[in-house]
């Protein structure tokens, strides 16, 4: 049968990029979706935005909702400080099983764990599977429509502390409007929006980066 977008993804990883050098795994995935198929990577423009707020931040416990292949990831993993730790959520097994390949690709495997499942499940359990106490940065970009879901479990499990940094993609395409308005107008949150474009395309988007205040 036919691979998957996903798997033809990986294949370009392990045709074209370096073994253990992050930099090579995100220009190639970069190249492919840009030039031979499009894939829903948070891509190179918004990618450089997440770079600068996760390179001025330096955090070392940091959450990721929807894994995806492991793009972001291995963006996030490669300018994490040593002893620092990314942790993953991805609900499709299809995509955690080509993503878990990315990242060891990149060779950054000790410092990027992927968790399978739904992150409504895995976000009460977190503090006692994993030994977590609070984030220090959360990449938001899985589900739109479980975002705000996401953050209000995220507040009620208390693993928010006075000045994590929030950072959400897609906030206009495909657009979160519910998790925007919500963090726009609580005084819990100092939210801010950066434009952008939908990864690979001309068409608006953008990522918003909102900072507990606790
Ligand atoms: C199936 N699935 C598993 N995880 C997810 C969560 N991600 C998205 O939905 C997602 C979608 C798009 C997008 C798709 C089509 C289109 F025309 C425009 C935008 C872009 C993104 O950056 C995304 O993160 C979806
Ligand atoms: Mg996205």
């Amino acid at each position: 049968t036919r691979t998957t977008r996903p798997q033809r993804l990986l294949k370009a990883v392990q045709d074209r990029a370096i073994r253990g050098n992050p930099k090579s795994v995100i220009s190639v995935i970069d190249h492919y979706c840009r030039n031979q198929e499009w894939a829903m990577n948070v891509g190179d423009e918004k990618g450089f935005i997440l770079d600068s707020v996760v390179s001025e931040l330096n955090p070392q416990t940091v959450l990721e909702l929807g894994t995806y292949c492991g793009y972001s990831a291995v963006r996030i993993g490669r300018l994490l400080h040593s002893g620092a730790r990314l942790l993953t959520l991805e609900f499709n097994p299809d995509y955690a099983a080509v993503a878990r390949e990315v990242i060891s690709w990149a060779g950054l495997e000790n410092t990027v764990q992927l968790v399978e499942g739904a992150s409504g499940d895995w976000i009460p359990r977190l503090r006692e599977h994993f030994g977590i106490h609070t984030f220090d940065f959360i990449f938001l970009d899985h589900w739109k429509e479980g975002y705000l879901a996401d953050i209000k479990l995220l507040e009620e499990c208390r693993l928010l502390r006075k000045g994590t940094v929030l950072l959400a993609d897609n906030v206009v395409c495909p657009g979160a409007p519910d998790y925007l308005e919500y963090v726009r107008k609580s005084p819990l949150y100092d939210s801010r929006y950066f434009k952008s474009h939908l990864e690979y395309t001309k068409a608006e988007d953008g990522l918003e980066k909102s900072v507990y205040l606790g």
